[in-house]
């Protein structure tokens, strides 16, 4: 029987973690207390938007304090709500452990659109939230470090830390309040395209067990795979692109008007700049337009990521999923009777606290790097260019070979951030 109201993003988190929970030889009140959300934050506030106080109102939840800072994103979206975040908070606890990263978890939210609002209202939104953090101790290096999710990205990350600067003037560790900031404000490269480039390595690493990839009813490596992406921001657009560069073949892409689809292919590059001409993916020459965003989903394709929202694939949906694999970039894209469905129809799904890591592992570099006072690599950086230079001179020395240019400027620059 289909249920006729789909769960919350805490039922799901709670369904899953009942479930693992049934491996562990744990006592029953320990497993309690890992998995409750111990400190909410639930605020309301005015900002006036064209001429009229407008009310926001305006969350933030800190799973757990095993590790300190607390870390996970700010999201902006119209139902965003307390228990959502909190659910959230929760699965960046188990995300940072499972990448080793020091933190445990949180989430923050404003029930809103970006869409509604001009670039400077959302700057007083923003800053009027981050002074509620800061009046709350919700926010801070050492206490609780956002990040961009959902409906954010580097322009808010930076209008936060400044205010955090501005309220707390003597802190001279003000910028590690919060990552994914924009380079020139004490960003680290990398972390724009972090969480789509770790959910290209999870299906890299995925493709380099045989076992696996049978088990999934595929075979080779990625190049060749058709995979369909559900959402071309932040995460899954960088994804698709990076994956392109493997071999894979994009068939299908939902966006928020609709589903296109190509069997032999979209190019990326070319979606895009029609999105950014037209406004929507709609009608991409050479493609067939489906009318809902979720009809990405139930395309015949060998990999599915669901790239965009929460439940996705639901009880609803789940027995028409074609893929044999999912990879969830998502959080919590997947309900835990859509999980059901797809384990017994002999799906792999791999999950979002692995899958979508990427953005926190490269945000703790982040995070180290502003603790620092330093970019990495500064201090060794010109002992490594000498060494690279010697080793090269010596290895022309030795052939009567000569390096070709470029390749000498690689080698002798070495990796950066
Ligand atoms: N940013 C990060 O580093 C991380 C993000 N995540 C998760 O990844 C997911 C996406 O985040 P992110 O890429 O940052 O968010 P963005 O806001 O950058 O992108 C979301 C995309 O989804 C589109 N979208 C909106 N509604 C729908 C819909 N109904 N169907 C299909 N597409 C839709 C949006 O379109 P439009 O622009 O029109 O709204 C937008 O292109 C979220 O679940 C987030 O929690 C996980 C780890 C880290
Ligand atoms: O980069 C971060 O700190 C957190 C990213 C995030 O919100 C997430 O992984 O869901």
């Amino acid at each position: 029987m289909q249920p006729s109201v789909e769960p919350s993003m805490l039922d799901v988190f709670n369904d899953n973690f009942d479930r693992a929970a049934q491996y562990l030889d744990a006592p029953e009140d320990l497993l309690e207390s890992i998995r409750i959300c111990h400190h909410m934050y639930s605020i309301q506030f005015p900002v006036r938007i064209k001429n009229k106080v407008r009310i926001f109102h305006a969350f933030r939840a800190e799973h757990s304090h095993h590790r300190l800072p607390t870390k996970g994103g700010i999201r902006y979206a119209p139902n965003v709500h307390l228990d959502e975040v909190a659910a959230l908070a929760a699965l960046m606890t188990l995300k940072c452990a499972i990448v080793d990263v020091p933190f445990g978890g949180a989430k923050g939210g404003i029930a809103l659109d970006p869409r509604d609002y001009e670039a400077d209202e959302l700057e007083r939104i923003t800053r009027r939230y981050a002074t509620e953090l800061v009046r709350k101790n919700f926010i801070g290096p050492g206490v609780d470090v956002p990040a961009p999710d959902l409906g954010t990205g580097e322009r808010e990350m930076a209008w936060i830390a400044d205010t955090y600067n501005m309220l707390t003037p003597n802190s001279v560790d003000a910028l590690a309040c919060v990552t994914g900031k924009p380079i020139t404000q004490g960003g680290i490269r990398g972390r724009r395209e972090a969480t789509g480039r770790g959910v290209q390595y999870v299906l890299q690493e995925f493709f380099r067990h045989p076992d696996l990839v049978k088990r999934a009813g595929l075979s080779g490596d990625l190049a060749g795979k058709r995979v369909v992406v559900q959402g071309l921001g932040n995460v899954g657009s960088h994804f698709a692109r990076l994956i392109q560069d493997d071999g894979a073949v994009i068939v299908g892409i939902g966006e928020r008007d609709g589903t296109i689809t190509a069997p032999r292919g979209l190019c990326l590059g070319a979606v895009l700049a029609h999105r950014h001409e037209t406004g929507s993916i709609r009608d991409y020459p050479g493609a067939t337009t489906l009318e809902r965003p979720a009809d990405c989903l139930e395309l015949d394709c060998d990999i599915l990521v669901p790239a965009a929202l929460e439940n996705q694939i639901t009880a609803h949906n789940a027995s028409r999923i074609r893929a044999p694999l999912i990879v969830e970039a998502a959080n919590s894209p997947t309900t835990s009777e859509a999980d059901a469905i797809l384990r017994q129809a002999g799906k792999i799904i791999i999950p979002d606290i692995f899958a979508n890591a990427g953005g926190v592992t490269v945000s703790y570099f982040e995070w180290v790097k502003n603790l620092s006072h330093m970019r990495f690599g500064r201090m060794a950086k010109r002992v490594g260019i000498q060494t690279h230079q010697r080793m090269i001179t010596g290895i022309e020395d030795l052939t009567g070979s000569v390096f070709p240019q470029t390749l000498r400027d690689d080698i002798v620059h070495g990796i950066d951030e």
